[in-house]
């Protein structure tokens, strides 16, 4: 399903990105991993054109990825490091509004009491826990239809029940034949999820 081909990214005269490579098909799931600063979240901004690699290719499908493409906005869900909510909309009302903008059956209801966000329904964003955002996040991606998730650290801000039902999620998700790309420091929860491991070591300096 994803294919990504000698992916490389520098920032000045720093190689994030080396010619990374490689695939992950419905129903695995990849883990980028790495320690702070390795190039985590540079790859998954990459891989859904948040950020341009300077080289190199990313396949959905076989075609290029082409984020202006309605095809691939419908196949993608991707929860990044640089999430913002509308300030007015409740919880409910932002995974209505998700749920109907992209035309998906959901049950929010069911969505909201699966994340743990019964209590918290009607609030704002700003009246959210950390931990609480974190799971409208999670709650937003699961509130569109989806081919390939692609996850920055999905686990941060999450309790330990939290994470286990994460787990449990993204297993259920790949059993549903979703691809998943995520990016993680929780052993516990690539060791749950992943079939294969990206390892990104850090960045190179050309000048070195
Ligand atoms: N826009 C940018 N301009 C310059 N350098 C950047 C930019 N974005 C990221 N970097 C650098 O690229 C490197 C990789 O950053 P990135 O956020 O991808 O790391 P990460 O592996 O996700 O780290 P963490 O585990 O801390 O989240 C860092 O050295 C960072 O400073």
């Amino acid at each position: 399903m994803l294919e990504v081909r000698d992916l490389t990214r520098r920032f000045g005269t720093v190689t994030v990105l080396d010619r990374i490579c490689f695939t992950v098909g419905g129903g695995q799931a990849v883990a980028v991993v790495g320690p702070n600063g390795a190039g985590k979240s540079t790859l998954l901004r990459c891989l859904v054109q948040a950020d341009r690699a300077d080289s190199g290719e990313v396949l959905l499908d076989g075609e290029p990825f082409d984020e202006t493409d309605p095809r691939v906005r419908a196949a993608v869900a991707c929860a990044l490091d640089d999430v913002d909510f509308f300030p007015d909309l409740s919880v409910r009302e932002h995974l209505d509004l998700l749920a109907r903008a992209h035309a998906s059956e959901v049950d929010v209801d069911a969505l909201i009491a699966e994340v743990g966000l019964g209590q918290a329904a009607d609030q704002l964003p700003v009246a959210l826990s950390s931990g609480q955002r974190q799971r409208l996040v999670l709650a937003s991606v699961l509130a569109r239809p989806r081919r390939l998730l692609v996850l920055d650290e999905p686990e941060q801000r999450l309790d330990t029940r939290s994470r286990d039902w994460l787990a449990d999620r993204l297993r259920a998700e790949k059993a549903a034949g979703v691809a998943i790309v995520l990016a993680s420091h929780d052993r516990d929860l690539i060791n749950a999820v992943a079939d294969r491991l990206v390892d990104i070591s850090g960045p190179a300096r050309a000048d070195r």
